[in-house]
C-alpha cells in the first residue's frame, strides 16, 4: 500500500476523543503510562511540527535575573530591590529570588512530598484522581486534556489554598503537612512580593492585597516523568500564567524555558531559589507595564523526573471589576484594557486550550 494511503487511513480511523477518554478513565496519569513500560508515546501526546521545531536548538544561556531579597527592611537596600524587581517585571516578566526567607529544608520537604505522592502505586493515586477543581484537592493529567490539540507529558495536583484551606482530610496524608507548610510560607512571601511589585509601579504598596490578590492562592504540584520520545511532545507547552503572579519552586532538573522575543532562554537552576513570574492579571492591572511572558517545560528522557510546585495568586473577590489601576491611567496613558470580573476571567480560562494566546489579549481594548 502506498504510504499516502496508509496515512489517510490512519487519519480516518484514529478516534482521538476515545483514546483520551480511555486514558483519563484509567486514572493512571502519564506516570502510569511510563510504568506500564511503553516505548512510544500515545498519539494524542504528539505535538504539531510548529511546536516541536527548534526544541533541540541549544537555548541561549539564561539571563533570568537573580534578586537577593536580604535587606528588605533596610530602606536603602529595599529601594534597590524594588528597582530590580520592577526592571525584571517590565522586561522579561521572570526573575529568581534568593534569601526569600523560606528555609531550605522546607523547600526540600515540599519537592520530596510531591515526588513521593506521584510515585505511589497507581491504584492509590487513582482513588484521588479527579478533575473537579471545586473540591479542595484534585489530581489529574493536563488541565486542558479535553480542549487541547496535543496533551502534555505531565501529571499535576491542585490545592485551593484560600480563602481557606480545604478540609485537611481532603488532602492526601502523604503530602498534607507539606502542603499546609507551603501554603503558610508562600502566602507570606506572596504578600511581600506584591508590596515590592506595587512599589515598583509607584502605587500604594498594599494595593494588590487590598484587591484581595493575596487571599485565594492556588497550588499546583507538577510531576514530569521520564518520556520515551521527548522530541515529540512537551512537558508543558508554551503558555502564560493566569493569576497576578506565580511563585515557582522547581527541583534541580531544569528544562523550564522563558520566551524572550524570538528566543527561548533556559531558566538555570539556582539552589534554594524560587522563580517568580508576572501573570496575565497583573499585566492588565499594571496597564502593560509588567509583562506576562510565555514559558514552557521540555519533556525529557532523564530517569529523574522534573518536579515543581507553583502557587498562583488569584483574587478572592470574584465579582469585583478588575482592570488597569486608576493611578496608572492618565490622558497620556489611557487604559489599554477593559474591566472584567474574575468569574468571567476564570470561566474563559478553564474552557480554553492552555496556550500562548493569553487572556491579556482577550481584554485588550
Ligand atoms: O514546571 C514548571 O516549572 C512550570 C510549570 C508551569 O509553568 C505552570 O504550572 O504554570
Ligand atoms: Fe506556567
Amino acid at each position: 500500500m502506498a504510504p499516502a494511503a496508509t496515512t489517510n487511513k490512519n487519519t480516518e480511523t484514529y478516534d482521538r476523543a476515545k483514546d483520551i477518554k480511555e486514558f483519563d478513565d484509567a486514572k493512571i496519569g502519564v506516570k502510569g503510562l511510563v510504568d506500564s513500560g511503553i516505548t512510544t508515546i500515545p498519539r494524542f501526546f504528539l505535538h504539531p511540527p510548529q511546536t516541536l521545531s527548534g526544541l533541540t536548538t541549544p537555548p541561549d544561556p539564561a539571563l533570568i535575573p537573580t534578586i537577593d531579597l536580604s535587606g528588605l527592611y533596610n530602606s536603602h537596600l529595599r529601594s534597590t530591590i524594588v528597582g530590580k524587581v520592577a526592571h525584571a517585571s517590565r522586561q522579561l516578566g521572570f526573575f529568581q529570588i534568593i534569601n526569600h526567607g523560606i528555609e531550605p529544608d522546607i523547600l526540600e520537604r515540599m519537592i520530596g512530598a510531591i515526588k513521593v505522592f506521584n510515585e505511589q502505586p497507581a491504584e492509590i493515586k487513582a482513588r484521588v484522581y479527579r478533575r473537579e477543581m471545586s473540591s479542595g484537592f484534585a489530581f489529574f493529567t493536563n488541565v486542558d486534556l479535553f480542549h487541547s490539540k496535543a496533551a502534555n507529558w505531565n501529571d499535576a495536583f491542585f490545592v485551593r489554598l484560600g480563602p481557606s484551606l480545604p478540609e485537611l482530610d481532603e488532602i492526601p496524608e502523604i503530602l498534607r503537612n507539606e502542603v499546609v507548610e507551603w501554603s503558610e510560607c508562600t502566602k507570606k512571601l506572596g504578600e511581600v512580593l506584591m508590596e515590592l511589585l506595587c512599589e515598583g509601579l509607584r502605587v500604594e504598596k498594599g494595593r494588590l492585597k487590598e484587591l484581595s490578590f493575596s487571599e485565594a492562592p492556588m497550588m499546583v504540584g507538577n510531576y514530569y516523568p521520564y518520556c520515551p520520545e521527548p522530541d515529540l511532545t512537551m512537558g508543558v507547552k508554551s503558555h502564560t500564567d493566569p493569576g497576578a503572579l506565580t511563585i515557582l519552586l522547581p527541583n534541580h532538573i531544569g528544562r523550564l524555558q522563558v520566551k524572550d522575543g524570538l528566543e527561548w532562554l533556559d531558566v538555570e537552576h539556582v539552589p534554594g531559589a524560587l522563580v517568580v513570574n508576572i501573570g496575565d492579571i497583573l499585566q492588565i492591572l499594571s496597564n502593560d507595564e509588567y509583562k506576562s511572558v510565555q514559558h514552557r517545560v521540555l519533556a525529557s528522557s532523564s530517569d529523574e523526573p522534573r518536579v515543581s510546585v507553583a502557587v498562583f495568586f488569584h483574587p478572592s473577590e470574584k465579582e469585583s471589576l478588575y482592570g488597569p489601576l486608576q493611578e496608572l491611567i492618565s490622558p497620556e496613558k489611557p487604559a489599554l484594557f477593559q474591566q472584567f470580573t474574575y468569574t468571567d476571567y476564570n470561566n474563559r480560562w478553564y474552557t480554553k486550550e492552555l496556550d500562548g494566546r493569553s487572556m491579556v489579549n482577550h481584554y485588550r481594548l
